[in-house]
């Protein structure tokens, strides 16, 4: 995940020393700190003495004219009166950006955009608004109003089950509203009938319903490590360090992961997916955090779930890690978001004593993040603290960026009313630090449509995840092992789609193939990205790229067991038949003949061989689209 050019804005916290003519200094000193929490202390105390630190948690806003919004709002009723949507709902921004969130005014210009919304068919926003107005100071009179229209922007999204309950509100909020006693009747015939045809439809939908897909584990669960296979095995390599490997003959199709994320928020665009760690769930128009306004959840439980998991403390700081500390703010937050969760649920004492044993230790690498009963479990503190990190192959410059990131995060968490006794700072520091360093390498974007960390244009991330187990998997530029089933989904799957023999390492793409990258662009890759130096068979055979591959080659060049030579040529001409009559969405159906035919020519051609690397995709693409719902099996 790290990206170099985040590493330019170190400037925010080196100008200063730069101009001081101290930087270099700095590092010479950072080199002689002998601990991570003494060089959180160093670091802390130097962006203090240099008044780098924000003094305050004034946001520098001015924006309460309630009578420049009021004004702004009733010239957006005046547009909306003459059907002119677009421009009143521009007018409702407008109206919105003079008053505080918290504000009536506020409300009602967010209400009143809904409604523009909702008449321009943009449900979503319509909701959107719709969920922020209810949230905040909206008059209670015509609150039924606008839970009858969340209603019918839900219907029109297809979310018929929301909208039945948002019918049920409006016609509780009723008895509120300031309307006469027969408007007050035809009102609630009218939603009841609308709550009816909720109900017809979800009858429908129930019948009509998939059965969900249960995904088990190849050979059932492993041991000591629950998330993987009991048909694999955790061993070192000089290359590549911890890496997990077959102990059986693994086939395409067989699941060989099932992981939930440890830690993970949304990365972006926040108001579809579910803030709360548990959930993650993408949805339309959530529910705004009413405090800060910056975080969304899909339902109130969610909401305070998250809150007592620490947003409560977050809460306030929010507007800062992601507007005024530089990094990859969406990676901070999720950093303060871990934290405020373990120290949360451990306490003070054992938090740090916890981080302090952690970093004391001098743990056998291949049994860091077992438990003290030989579990490596995802939902464990210490397995995903134990996670790589590469903190002693860092250079200090970029060491002492997350320190002063760190630094910097505690600082707003103290302004805010936060404690830590002083003795503390150093371990809880280090900690924060360790926890940034760990999800820059481990953290994985969760795309729509990519795996991983993609480099398709087309993709859009909706989240940050962590997965513990998943993170022991090492990367191949000829991966063996792919994510399956949908693609938004919180728990991985992972799925073999190349045979894998007993003995062989199984290994995942971090987003780059051999065949559409040369050698000399994956290693650029993997050093700027990952740093490290990438020793998977295709670069250390250095195969050529997919358009290097003849396409119309014959079988007999590659045919590494004469015996079989006519039966491959004859399955491969099937198989180019099968490409031009099959479309690509019907591939799912096709699996079993699909794995065959891998299997057939794993054990009979060399590769690169134009016809398996094209069934290879074929597999992997298929096992992300196969399945509808995905649930962990409880066995
Ligand atoms: C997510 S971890 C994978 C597990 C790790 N090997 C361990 O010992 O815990 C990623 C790290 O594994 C190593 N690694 C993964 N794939 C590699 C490859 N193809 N070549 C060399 N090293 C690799 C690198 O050190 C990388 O930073």
């Amino acid at each position: 995940m790290g990206c170099e050019k985040e590493y330019y804005k170190f400037f925010h916290y080196t100008i200063r020393l730069l101009k001081a003519n101290v930087m270099d200094d700095v590092i010479v000193e950072l080199y002689k700190q002998k601990s991570a929490n003494s060089r959180f202390m160093f670091t802390r105390s130097l962006l203090r003495k240099h008044k780098i630190l924000a003094s305050t948690l004034d946001d520098g806003f001015e924006y309460d004219h309630p009578s420049t919004s009021t004004n702004l709002r009733q010239s957006g009723n005046a547009l909306f009166k003459a059907e002119l949507y677009e421009e009143a709902a521009d007018m409702y921004t407008k109206s919105l950006k003079g008053s505080k969130p918290s504000t009536e005014c506020y409300a009602l210009a967010m209400a009143n955009r809904s409604a523009a919304h909702f008449c321009m068919g943009k449900y979503d926003h319509c909701l959107r608004d719709a969920r922020c107005a209810m949230a905040t100071n909206y008059p209670s009179k015509l609150a039924y109003k606008l839970y009858e229209r969340a209603g019918h922007a839900e219907r029109k999204l297809g979310l018929v089950e929301r909208a039945k309950e948002s019918y049920a509100v409006c016609l509780t909020r009723l008895d509120e509203a300031d309307m006469s006693a027969e408007n007050k009747r035809k009102f609630r015939v009218a939603v009841e009938i609308a709550v009816t045809e909720c109900e017809q439809v979800l009858t429908e939908q129930e019948r009509a319903m998939k059965i969900p897909i249960i995904e088990h584990l190849v050979g059932g669960r492993n041991d000591n490590i629950p998330a993987l296979s009991a048909f694999v095995e955790l061993k070192m390599s000089e290359d590549m360090r911890r890496g997990v490997y077959a102990t059986r003959d693994i086939n395409p199709g067989d699941v060989v992961a099932i992981d939930e994320p440890y830690i993970c928020g949304p990365s972006g665009n926040d108001t579809e997916v579910c803030h709360y760690n548990g959930c993650l769930k993408m949805d339309f128009a959530l529910f705004r955090c009413p405090k800060c306004f910056m975080v969304y959840y899909c339902t109130k439980d969610c909401m305070d779930k998250d809150y007592k998991e620490g947003h409560n403390f977050a809460c306030p700081i929010i507007y800062f890690i992601r507007s005024r500390i530089p990094g990859i703010s969406r990676m901070n937050e999720l950093a303060m978001k871990w934290f405020l969760k373990d120290y949360l649920k451990m306490g003070l004492k054992k938090y740090c004593s916890i981080v302090d044993n952690f970093s004391e230790s001098k743990i056998d690498h291949i049994t860091r993040g077992f438990d003290e009963i030989g579990q490596y479990k995802s939902d464990n503190f210490l397995t995903a603290y134990s996670l790589d990190n590469r903190e002693n192959k860092m250079p200090m410059e970029v060491l002492f960026f997350f320190n002063c990131i760190a630094v910097d995060m505690l600082h707003y968490l103290i302004l805010s009313g936060f404690k830590i006794p002083e003795q503390y700072m150093g371990s809880v520091g280090a900690s924060l630090v360790h926890i940034l360093t760990v999800l820059d390498l481990n953290c994985r974007k969760l795309n729509t449509n990519a795996p991983t960390v993609s480099f398709r244009s087309d993709t859009y991330t909706i989240a940050l995840t962590l997965y513990p187990t998943i993170s022991l998997f090492n990367h191949s530029c000829d991966a063996n092992i792919k994510r399956s089933g949908e693609r938004i989904d919180r728990i991985r799957v992972m799925k073999a789609i190349q045979p894998i023999p007993k003995g062989t390492q199984l290994c995942c793409s971090y987003g780059i193939i051999f065949n559409g990258h040369d050698t000399e662009s994956r290693q650029e890759v993997c050093n700027d990205r990952f740093n490290f130096k990438c020793y998977s068979q295709p670069c250390i055979k250095n195969l050529p790229t997919f358009h290097f591959i003849p396409k119309h080659h014959s079988t007999l060049t590659y045919i590494l067991n004469p015996s079989m030579a006519d039966i491959v040529s004859s399955e491969c001409k099937k198989f180019v038949e099968f490409t031009k009559s099959v479309e690509p969405k019907d591939h799912c159906q096709h699996l079993n003949y699909l794995y065959s035919f891998i299997k057939l020519l794993y054990t009979n051609v060399k590769r690169p061989f134009a016809l398996y690397e094209e069934c290879l995709e074929m597999i992997g693409n298929a096992h992300s689209i196969s399945t509808n719902v995905i649930r962990a099996c409880e066995d």
